[in-house]
């Protein structure tokens, strides 16, 4: 596990604490090489006396599986020497993006090009789902938070042909652990306890390309997205509001059952019963991503609500779901299916 110093890195390792089939073998990170990971992460109790060593090529290998957590930029050295054998989970960005183009515009460090996605329940035409690319593969690339919450929002609408690919718009709120754990001075206490914020207003948030890459694939067309993020004075949990322009003569009746068939079979995606709507405290701690829909039939658009814990669904729990698939395990196996509340 390297980067298990961070909030995803404690995440990871939480949840393989409670995994059948994976355990825990060398944990590794920068600054804090040398220290006990109980004194960084005291609620990882089995785990307290490992020891944090220096993220190498060297001290990774020997893993059948090895999980990335790091700031982006610094996977592809670390990865390209680690055997091809070795199934690598990337939780940070540097493999997500299909598109050179994108990836410059939004990223500073050079392109690295791209690895499966690593979110199975992605629609992706015709039927068929991302986890089909994920069994056995033995690189992949975690999605972000916030495009795990808006892509499983909006996708049964894309893959049913429903919605106008260029009129969707996002709003979304993150609990603070989403910005990881280094200090950011507009990330104390005080600036962020009883206080909202946008950032990254104006579309140049770095999710939008990878929310329009994993649209378009649902929809099989070019898909474009205003997505303003929004900073919310909690630990953890990501609420996304998103909404899309009905196709003209859409049968409202049929906006509901597309949502409901498409997530039907899922373990980890549930559509709540009509009246019900998702909240950040219902999926603390948990790998499920909520979900209500609904249609505003005066302007002839939906609006789609989506609840994920942005350390679980939507980084560790997306991780180990992705390893489990590329082992060949049961999907499910380790991932917490109750929430902890209040
Ligand atoms: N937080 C979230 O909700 C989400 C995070 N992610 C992604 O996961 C990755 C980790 O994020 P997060 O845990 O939040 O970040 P943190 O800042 O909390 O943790 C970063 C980790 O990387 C280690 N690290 C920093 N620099 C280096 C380096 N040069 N070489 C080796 N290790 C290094 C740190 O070690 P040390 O502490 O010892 O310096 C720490 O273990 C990022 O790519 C992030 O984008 C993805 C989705 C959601
Ligand atoms: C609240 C907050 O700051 N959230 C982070 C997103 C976290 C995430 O998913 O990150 P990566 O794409 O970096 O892996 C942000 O907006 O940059």
């Amino acid at each position: 596990m390297a980067g298990a110093s961070g909030y995803a890195g404690g995440e990871i390792l939480r949840l393989l604490l409670a995994h059948p089939q994976i355990e825990v073998g060398t944990v590794t990170a920068s600054s804090t090489v040398g220290e006990r990971l109980g004194s960084i992460h005291p609620h990882l109790v089995p785990l307290a006396d490992r020891v944090i060593a220096e993220t190498t090529p060297e001290t990774l290998s020997g893993h059948e599986l090895v999980f990335l957590a790091l700031p982006h930029g610094h996977s592809a050295a670390l990865a390209g020497q680690l055997p091809e054998s070795v199934v690598v989970v990337d939780c940070g960005a540097d493999f997500r993006l299909e598109s050179a183009q994108a990836w410059t515009t939004f990223y500073d460090t050079p392109y690295a090009g791209s690895w499966p996605y690593g979110m199975p329940e992605l629609p992706t035409g015709a039927g068929s789902r991302q986890r089909d690319r994920l069994a056995g593969a033995t690189r992949i690339a975690v999605p972000g938070c916030y495009p795990t919450a808006v892509s499983l929002a909006l996708a049964p609408g894309f893959a049913a042909g429903l919605l106008e690919p260029d009129d969707v718009v996002v709003v979304a709120a993150s609990g603070t652990s989403g910005a990881g754990k280094s200090l950011k001075p507009h990330l104390l206490g005080a600036e962020v306890m009883g206080s909202m914020s946008p950032y990254g207003v104006g579309g140049g948030h770095r999710h939008t390309p990878e929310i329009e890459q994993n649209l378009s694939r649902a929809a099989g067309e070019t898909v474009q997205v205003s997505f303003t993020p929004t900073l919310a004075p909690m630990p953890r949990g990501i609420l996304a509001t998103c909404t899309a322009r009905l196709r003209p003569g859409t049968d409202v009746t049929r906006v509901r059952a597309a949502w409901v068939a498409a997530y039907g079979d899922e373990a980890f995606v549930h559509v709540l019963p009509e009246g019900s709507w998702p909240a950040t405290g219902a999926v603390t701690g948990s790998n499920h991503v909520q979900l209500q829909v609904a249609v505003d039939d005066r302007l002839g658009r939906v609006v789609v609500v989506a609840a994920v814990d942005n350390l679980t669904k939507g980084t560790a729990g997306a991780a180990v779901q992705c390893a489990n698939l590329a082992l060949g395990l049961d999907e499910t196996l380790g991932l917490p299916v109750a929430g902890v509340a209040p």
